[in-house]
């Protein structure tokens, strides 16, 4: 469990808001250092992420996504808005909220709502949202906040809406990285709160092409 790795809860939070605030506010700085995989990252979300969508019986609509942990809005600008009529993005770090407004561009308009708030405490409206997308910022909760989160999703979305998850995995057990002070949970503790909060995994996939040296990353989407 993360919990066993993790600490001081309030040190936890308070370690990582500092950590993000002095990142730069660009894709690299999102991607710690890694901005040359974006294209391939936002490429295999589009794929996962399209087979679910449309105007079919059971299919999820395309009427309003929510970015979390959304940073500048990387995901936002390349993946969401493309797909849906509007976004909305909830992020910790107020400066990546602030450069996203110029970042998104024209597109940008199609912004609605921009939350800083820590998903431990954000509560999303509920039953707004046809899909809730939350990539590469879970580790920076802890299992209770992220079950409670997740739980959370559930009353937001709308009939036949979905939560997707995109994130690093370990190979075994939960890992702390005191720099960014995040968890890396394995698939079985990342299953096992996902459970907690009342979901099923509906597809899972690995991210392919993907440099060697780093985690493993897989999508999950949720109902
Ligand atoms: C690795 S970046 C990923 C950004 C974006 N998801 C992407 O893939 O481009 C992690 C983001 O999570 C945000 N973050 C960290 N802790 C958070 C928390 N407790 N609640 C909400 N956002 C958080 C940071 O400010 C940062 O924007």
């Amino acid at each position: 469990m993360a919990t066993e790795v993790i600490g001081d809860e309030a040190v936890f939070y308070s370690k990582a808001e500092k950590y993000w605030k002095d990142v730069p506010p660009t894709v690299d700085g999102m991607l710690g250092g890694y901005g040359s995989i974006s294209n391939i990252d936002i490429h295999g979300s589009s794929k996962f992420l399209q087979r679910f969508l449309g105007d079919g019986s059971g299919k999820t609509g395309t009427q309003c996504a929510l970015d979390c942990g959304a940073g500048i809005g990387r995901i936002t600008k390349r993946l969401l808005l493309p797909l849906f009529k509007t976004v909305d993005m909830v992020d910790v770090t107020n400066e990546f909220l602030v450069k996203a407004k110029s970042y998104l561009g024209e597109d940008g308009r199609r912004v609605d709502n921009y939350f800083c708030c820590g998903l431990q405490d954000f509560k999303p409206q509920p039953g707004r949202y046809d899909l809730i997308w939350i990539q590469w910022v879970i580790g920076h909760l802890t299992d209770e906040a992220l079950a409670g989160f997740l739980r959370r999703c559930r009353a937001g979305l709308r009939p036949h809406g979905m939560v997707c998850i995109k994130d690093n995995v370990a190979h075994e057990g939960v890992v702390m990285d005191e720099v960014d002070s995040s968890v890396c949970r394995d698939l079985p503790a990342l299953h096992r709160v996902i459970r907690q909060a009342g979901f099923s995994v509906v597809a899972e996939e690995r991210q392919e092409n993907f440099p060697e040296e780093i985690f493993q990353v897989q999508m999950l989407a949720l109902r």
